[in-house]
């Protein structure tokens, strides 16, 4: 008979549980009062049952009072080390094909990410190289890049099509992304973003028309026939890509066939996408750097994630979003590394250094971001972003003398993480 519990982790000097009341997500300063457990000599457990959710978390000595050790398959000894929620990454791009280091150079050199767009490079670029990648090369680069993420400390990530501009090609991405979150390792979120750019030769209406009339009903067949599961939908609304209304259509769409809305908005220009996605309740909006105050408000009273994106204003240069007004106006705020071959970063400790240092947040709501209020963002939190009793046994235990090392130690992150724990199970052990 198989043993009832599939890991004890014991003897942690702190456990950062974030939240133990169930919380969906933090807001204000909220953020700033993590649950942390810590001070006990003996340290703290959390033992994880057979099916991978989490069934006590309190001091060794009691975990080990209340359970037969025999009942447990793995014990893992974490003396000196610290256990942290696995991160939650809420907006990633992590199928192409073809890099895009010339264009770095160039942005180096001066010229701005919508001149590369305009030239037919950027998204453009990616689309054609991905067009032309088999599944298989494009599966066998997204697996390396999840492993990349998972020794990074991310346990669930947002996975978005959107460089295939066409069905078949955004198919074939939906369907590789599919293929990874059934081979499990981490859990996936998985984002239709076919009005990521509009193909050449097509205007934006055309491509809009497309999207919902052509791509948005075979992929609802797709889910019908269990052949696929979508989450999200997603569509670029910025000046010279997709319009107010012509977004607005598009997330309409998606949400009709039960996709979740979450979007990228306000992030070269202001055109009140934030207003708008309010008012269809979006799930989350990614980016914001441009966001104004009416949009602050209607996202807090819509109660619409910020998904913000420290690695894009970083790279391209730009004035990051204003985070502090959001947190300060109640906006829930989420972190994603938004890795693509413009921002390419797979590390969420890295970016929630950069959110600290670039958007003023303070490393409990960095953390927060990057966690709870992550996997809300993606209508997750009810079963990850915390260590609590019922949530998933998604972990990362980290060598350090507390659990803020990892984000203050930039860059260190592969020396720190000394365990990634999924469901239950160890994805990536240093040795
Ligand atoms: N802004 C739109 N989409 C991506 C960039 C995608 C790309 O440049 O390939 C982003 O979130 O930053
Ligand atoms: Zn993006």
């Amino acid at each position: 008979m198989s043993r009832p519990y599939k890991l004890l982790v014991e003897r942690a000097h702190q456990i950062v549980q974030i939240s133990n009341t169930r919380q969906r997500f933090l807001k204000g300063k909220e953020m700033n009062d993590l649950v942390v457990l810590q001070g006990d000599k003996g340290g703290y457990s959390i033992l994880v049952n057979r099916d991978g959710f989490i069934a006590d978390v309190d001091t060794s000595e009691v975990i080990s009072a209340k359970y037969d050790i025999c009942d447990v398959d793995v014990v893992i000894d974490a003396t000196g080390q610290c256990i942290l929620p696995g991160f939650v990454d809420a907006h990633t791009h992590p199928v192409w094909a073809g890099d895009r280091v010339y264009e770095f150079a160039m942005k180096l050199a001066g010229a701005t990410y919508m001149d590369i767009h305009k030239m037919g490079g950027g998204i453009h670029f990616t689309a054609s190289q991905t067009r032309q990648a088999d599944k298989e090369g494009l599966f066998a680069s997204l697996r390396d890049r999840l492993a990349q993420m998972v020794q990074s400390g991310t346990t669930l990530v947002e996975c978005k099509s959107g460089y295939g501009l066409d069905l078949e090609n955004e198919v074939k991405m939906l369907k590789v992304i599919e293929r990874a979150r059934k081979e499990g390792g981490v859990d996936i979120s998985i984002t239709y973003c076919g009005a990521h750019a509009v193909p050449a030769g097509q205007t934006a209406q055309e491509a809009t028309d497309d999207v919902i009339r052509n791509q948005i009903p075979h992929i609802r067949r797709l889910m019908e026939a269990g052949e696929l599961q979508v989450d999200n939908i997603d569509v670029f609304c910025e000046l010279g890509v997709f319009d107010l209304n012509q977004s607005r259509d598009i997330l309409k769409a998606g949400k009709d066939i039960g996709l979740q809305i979450n979007f990228h908005g306000e992030e070269l220009h202001r055109l009140n996408s934030a207003e708008m996605g309010a008012e269809l309740q979006a799930h989350a909006i990614s980016h914001l750097e441009e966001i104004s105050e009416s949009g602050i408000e209607a996202m807090a009273s819509s109660g619409s994630v910020a998904v913000v994106l420290p690695t894009t204003a970083y790279t391209l240069r730009l004035k990051p979003p204003p985070v502090r007004a959001m947190i300060d106006s109640g906006v829930t705020v989420a972190l994603g590394s938004d890795y693509n071959p413009n921002a390419h970063c797979l590390a969420m400790p890295l970016v929630m250094n950069l959110a600290c240092v670039t958007m003023k947040m303070s490393m409990p709501e960095a953390l927060v971001a990057a966690t709870l209020n992550a996997a809300h963002a993606l209508g997750k939190s009810e079963s990850h972003g915390s260590l609590e009793v019922g949530k998933v046994g998604n972990m990362v235990l980290v060598t350090a003398p507390s659990w803020e090392h990892l984000i203050y130690q930039m860059g260190s992150h592969n020396n720190l993480i000394r365990r990634v724990i999924w469901r239950g199970q160890t994805v990536y052990h240093k040795h």
